[in-house]
């Protein structure tokens, strides 16, 4: 592994494809120890967590349902600031246990305004996985049930996330050379 340059800018290695493998595999077991018998429905949000969603989930060894959901932000009124809506969730949650798959949390901003919309289905449990977190970079705290890596505040790229629609097919990842 190298630097690598993507459009304008330079990303140096930071996690290894082995590493993040290995990683995930000890999260869906830990997940699939605490909720077995639960039949969990995981909610993957695209796109930046298609190859984690697909990894973890061949790791689940439970019972277990998944989706995957695109999340569309736009401007409401003053009073409701942005607004975000899901699409693709078909599914009724109530009365189930919902995992929630993230590639990133990074500010928070996004689950902050995703997770009380399910909320509102009234599911059993509403938990949440994420394979990456900033914690520098959090503005609208979220508690994480399952952390893959806690990591600086730098702009990563690989392993489903981009910069500017490309990087996303690199099977580790790399973080932005300042
Ligand atoms: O915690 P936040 O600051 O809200 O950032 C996290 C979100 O940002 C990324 O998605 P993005 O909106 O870039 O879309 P993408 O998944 O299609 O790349 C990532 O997949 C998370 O959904
Ligand atoms: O560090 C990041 N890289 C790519 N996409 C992102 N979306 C939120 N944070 C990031």
């Amino acid at each position: 592994m190298s630097v690598i340059q993507v459009h304008d800018k330079q990303f140096q290695p930071y996690i290894s494809a082995e590493e993040l493998t290995q990683r995930i595999k000890e999260m869906a077991e830990q997940i699939s120890k605490d909720l077995d018998g639960e039949r969990p429905l995981f909610i993957a949000i695209l796109n930046g967590s298609f190859m984690f969603a697909a990894e973890i989930f061949k790791h689940i060894s439970i019972e277990a349902e998944i989706s995957f959901v695109k999340l569309v932000s736009y401007k409401g009124t003053k009073s409701t600031g942005n607004v975000i809506t899901a699409i693709g969730l078909d599914e009724d949650l109530y009365g189930r246990t919902v995992v929630i798959l993230e590639d990133i949390i990074d500010s928070g901003k996004t689950l902050s305004m995703f997770l009380p919309q399910l909320e509102h289905q009234q599911p059993k449990k509403l938990m949440v996985t994420s394979l990456l977190t900033k914690p520098d970079a959090i503005t609208h705290p979220i508690k994480i049930d399952y952390l893959g890596f806690s990591v600086p505040n730098k702009f990563l790229l690989g392993y489903g996330l981009d910069y500017d629609g490309l990087g996303r097919n690199l099977p580790e990842i790399y973080q932005l050379v300042e």
